[in-house]
């Protein structure tokens, strides 16, 4: 009798497994699979270092952030883009913190006239250089420059380039959603806190923060399909058609500017992305996904890696010096 109830709820319970497995798209029997499967799209999009090429063709990444309060996060973002292999990397923050990023740094090309009563001008002079855009790592939350952002995305729209929107970038997104809502080439990487907010003031209810994997289809549903990363434990990527999660082993070691590491690289992977699928490269896979699922694996390696080196002590400076192994172990072996 015991075995035979044992059995139906075995049957029961592999049933709910397959149903859920094929309604999120994802399976805990094959997320090891799962996982080789995309990081050899993300492997497939690399461009080869070849001495063919001139400065510039690698990518060339634009990073809006930086304001007085925060001048790491956009360093961080715009390093990464580098580390990663972008050929150029630009901020356009205000004034007051451009001195201080160039200062980090002579690899960045800082413009500071993210405050300037012409900013959008002076933005969009430099847009049909750029092949993505990194909109909100220490952006701030003042209403102008909040103003001035949303402009910059409207018009990277128009060219078509990928838009990552990070940090207070989300913050826009929040109040006026339609500013990115349906850009295929649009990416959101909320942490918890970020996404909480863009849910609640989307569908005007708490979100049950039981069942994340509904939640963010939900989000993403309701944002146009839009490609959506909730960071967490495990990175949560969606499309709004399936749910790809990212759990590489990082560690326990949380210190601020990991998620500007994520959104800088993102910025160029999502570059090469969608330039592989134009290519032909990538076959009925979204870019913006392959994109996502690669930074997120990256960001997590380097955390491993520092932690090895660091523990406690890690900080995202020690997570960015990683970049370059951390790659190779992940994409290029
Ligand atoms: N060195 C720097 O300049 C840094 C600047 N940063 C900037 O700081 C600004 C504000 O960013 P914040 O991320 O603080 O945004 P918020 O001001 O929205 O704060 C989010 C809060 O949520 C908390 N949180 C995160 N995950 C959580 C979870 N799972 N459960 C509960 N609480 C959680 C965090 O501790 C944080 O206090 C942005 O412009 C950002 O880019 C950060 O990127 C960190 C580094
Ligand atoms: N509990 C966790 N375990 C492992 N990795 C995590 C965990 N939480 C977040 N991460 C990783 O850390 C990275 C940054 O996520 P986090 O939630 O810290 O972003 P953030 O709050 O935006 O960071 P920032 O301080 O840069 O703004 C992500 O790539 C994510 O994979
Ligand atoms: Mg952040």
């Amino acid at each position: 009798m015991t075995r035979t109830v044992w059995t139906q709820l075995s049957a029961l319970s592999r049933t709910y497994r397959l149903v859920f497995e094929r309604y999120y798209n994802l399976g805990s029997t094959s997320q090891r699979g799962m996982d080789d499967d995309i990081a050899s799209l993300v492997r497939s999009i690399v461009p080869p270092l070849t001495s063919k090429k001139h400065k510039g063709q690698d990518g060339r990444i634009g990073i809006i952030g930086g304001c007085q309060d925060y001048t790491g996060a956009p360093y961080f973002a715009a390093i990464s883009a580098l580390k990663v292999g972008a050929d150029l990397s630009h901020v356009f923050c205000t004034k007051d913190a451009a001195t201080v990023i160039k200062s980090y740094s002579p690899e960045l090309i800082v413009h500071p006239v993210l405050d300037s009563p012409n900013a959008v001008e002076e933005i969009e002079k430099w847009l049909p250089r750029l092949h993505s855009l990194v909109v909100g790592p220490g952006l701030g939350r003042e209403e102008s420059l909040l103003k001035t952002a949303k402009e910059v995305i409207e018009k990277s729209k128009v060219r078509d380039i990928p838009v990552i929107v990070d940090a207070d970038g989300l913050w826009l997104v929040t109040q006026q959603p339609s500013v990115i809502q349906g850009y295929q080439k649009g990416i959101l990487t909320p942490n918890f806190m970020e996404f909480t907010r863009l849910y609640e003031a989307l569908h005007h209810e708490p979100m049950d923060s039981g069942d994340r994997q509904r939640s963010v289809m939900q989000l993403s549903a309701a944002m146009g399909n839009i490609t959506l990363v909730l960071k967490g434990e495990q990175d949560l990527i969606t499309d709004g058609s399936r749910v790809i999660s990212c759990s590489t082993e990082g560690s326990g070691r949380r210190c601020g500017g990991q998620g500007d590491l994520l959104s800088g690289s993102m910025g160029l992977l999502a570059h090469w992305a969608h330039a592989a699928s134009a290519a032909g490269k990538l076959k009925s896979v979204n870019p913006s996904l392959v994109a996502a699922f690669g930074a997120c694996s990256l960001t997590r390696q380097c955390n491993s890696q520092a932690f090895q080196r660091h523990g406690r002590s890690t900080t995202t400076s020690d997570m960015i010096h990683e970049i370059g192994s951390a790659f190779k172990k992940l994409f290029e072996s």
